[in-house]
């Protein structure tokens, strides 16, 4: 679990990757695109990423892994936005799929934010349609029944904070270089009510979230299941705490509740 984590927050994932892979043995990974197509990829490794989300289905463990990949910055634009949304509805639908985490396939940058030309010059109807579409992901990201979690392998200013806080857990990469948080505020732009309960819910974990996390992690040792079962099955209570605390309904009374 140790080496996985350690792996992740280095922003090695190539090398996560690749225990996946070894786990799925002659299988290899699924890559779905944003049509919903899956290609079995032959072999173990990675091919040329073309697809603003890249997918790879881990089968042996359910696992996704989710790497943004629009160069520079990853900057949630409307088609990336709406490309993430129908990756996500597919997970959700395929019950194969027990967790996903998400990162990014462009070095250092994890994502710049929300798509700043996508919020300027443009006739009403289109940022409509682009709120829509942020709302949306932090929706099916919070909402989703699948554990999931948030490589963070570069700076995520923003919208890419966002990104980060719609998830269960984060672990990111210990790099002084990398960034994280609203850089808008400096701007006096206020973040609406449902950022501040997503942002409270981080600074206020319980004690047992971690175990949660660990019995993800677990999930990927297929090769220990007996590890696997006994941990959780001693932590049975504290690990559905941890799983109802992630996934609790967003609203200002459950907010309430736990302040
Ligand atoms: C308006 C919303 C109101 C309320 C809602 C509040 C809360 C809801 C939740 C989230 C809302 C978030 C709002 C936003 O996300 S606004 C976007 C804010 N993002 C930023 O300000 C990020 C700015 N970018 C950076 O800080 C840096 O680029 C960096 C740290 C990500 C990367 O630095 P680098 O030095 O590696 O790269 P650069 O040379 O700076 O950039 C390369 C290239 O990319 C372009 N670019 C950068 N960011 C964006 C972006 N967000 N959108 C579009 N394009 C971006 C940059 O211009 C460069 O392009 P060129 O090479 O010059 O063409």
């Amino acid at each position: 679990m140790a080496a996985v984590l350690r792996k992740l927050i280095q922003g090695r994932l190539p090398a996560l990757a690749g225990v996946l892979c070894r786990r799925s043995g002659n299988e290899g990974h699924l890559f779905l695109n944003s049509s919903g197509s899956t290609l079995m990829q032959p072999r173990c490794g990675y091919s040329s990423p073309t697809e603003s989300v890249i997918v790879e289905m881990d089968k042996a463990t359910g696992v996704a892994l989710l790497k943004l990949n629009i160069p520079p910055v990853n900057s949630l634009s409307l088609p990336l936005l709406t490309e993430l949304a129908i990756v996500l509805d597919k997970l959700e639908m395929d019950k194969h799929c027990r967790g996903l985490i998400l990162t990014s396939a462009v070095p250092n940058i994890f994502s710049a934010g929300l798509n700043l030309f996508d919020m300027m010059d443009k006739p009403n109807e289109h940022y409509s349609e682009f709120w829509r579409a942020v709302q949306e992901i932090w929706i099916k990201l919070y909402g989703s029944s699948l554990a999931n979690i948030a490589a963070i392998n570069g700076s995520s200013p923003a919208g890419g904070c966002l990104l980060a806080l719609c998830s269960d857990y984060r672990i990111m990469a210990n790099n002084p270089h990398f960034t994280i948080g609203l850089n808008e505020t400096r701007l006096g732009i206020v973040a609406p009510f449902w950022y501040d309960i997503l942002q409270w819910r981080v600074h206020h974990p319980p004690p047992c979230l971690h175990l949660f996390v660990m019995a993800l992690v677990f999930r990927l040792h297929v090769h220990h299941p007996s590890a696997m079962t006994k941990v959780t099955r001693a932590y049975s209570t504290e690990l559905k705490i941890s799983v109802s605390y992630v996934k609790q309904p967003i609203n200002w009374r459950s907010h309430e509740i736990y302040k």
